[in-house]
């Protein structure tokens, strides 16, 4: 097997004393595609319609980019779905295993829309002539304290008439939060997942991962310049949002 393989997700089988905080190295970025597809109820969807979102929004010579990128899986499915002329996909990533892992995916893939991958801060990148930009799961690992500024550089970057697609989990009121989590819980389980591993799981992303209500997030993409704000996607506690300049 090869050091590039990916590998089933076993991180949080074996019990921890005290469970660090989730951080994505390269013990995550190994078991990424695996971990993601049995943790977020419509993953597969949000990333095949982030390609569809971006057919329709791409504009002849503009950048789409897919901040947070991971293993560059929307950057792929922009890549295959966009049809307008001289555009660049541009794929940042903080985490220098995830950006190595996305760069063996994106050579592997012979489409022909060029892909810029960075390792680099979102919140320090410089973002221009913006047509589409994917922003998918990676908000709530912001710190709340920035979460505006960085929708308001991406607002800033947006051609007019472009769009912003974020993607996120949802937190609720008290009662439905109760049903969600629940819900949550028993898709991980039926993805083969232990109440060991999903209670560990829980205690590393619990200072890292900060939900938001779906008002909260749809007033603060008012405020960062965005006129209009579309929950195209829901399902259990993580939704999408189309955000049109
Ligand atoms: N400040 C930052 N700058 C750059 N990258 C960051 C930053 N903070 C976090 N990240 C990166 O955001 C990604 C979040 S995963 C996104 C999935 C992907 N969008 C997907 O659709 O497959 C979501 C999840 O694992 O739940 C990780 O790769 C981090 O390194
Ligand atoms: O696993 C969870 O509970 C999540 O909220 C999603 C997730 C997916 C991958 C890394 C961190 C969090």
């Amino acid at each position: 097997m090869s050091d590039i393989d990916d590998q089933p997700d076993r991180i949080y089988q074996t019990p921890q004393d005290n469970v660090a905080d989730f951080t994505f190295d390269a013990a995550v970025a190994r078991v990424f595609p695996d971990m993601i597809k049995r943790s977020v109820p419509g993953y597969a969807e949000t990333v095949a319609m982030s390609g569809v979102i971006a057919g329709r929004y791409a504009q002849p010579g503009s950048n789409l980019y897919d901040l947070g990128c991971s293993l560059g899986a929307v950057t792929l499915a922009m890549r295959h779905a966009v049809t307008a002329a001289d555009c660049r996909i541009v794929g940042i990533d903080n985490s220098e295993s995830m950006i190595e892992r996305a760069r063996h995916y994106v050579a592997l893939d012979d489409a022909s829309v060029a892909v810029d991958l960075r390792c680099a801060d979102i919140l320090q990148e410089p973002l221009t002539h913006a047509s589409v930009t994917a922003l998918n799961f990676v908000l709530q690992f912001i710190d709340p304290q920035q979460r505006l500024q960085l929708l308001q550089n991406i607002a800033a970057a947006t051609l007019p008439g472009g769009v912003l697609i974020l993607s996120e989990k949802l937190q609720f009121d008290e009662q439905e939060q109760a049903i969600q989590t629940d819900l949550h819980h028993d898709f991980k389980r039926a993805n083969g997942y232990s109440d060991l591993e999903i209670a560990q799981k829980r205690s590393a992303i619990e200072n890292v991962l900060i939900p938001e209500s779906e008002g909260a997030h749809i007033e603060r993409l008012q405020q960062a310049g965005f006129s209009r704000v579309i929950r195209w996607y829901q399902c259990f506690n993580f939704a999408s949002f189309l955000a049109i300049k």
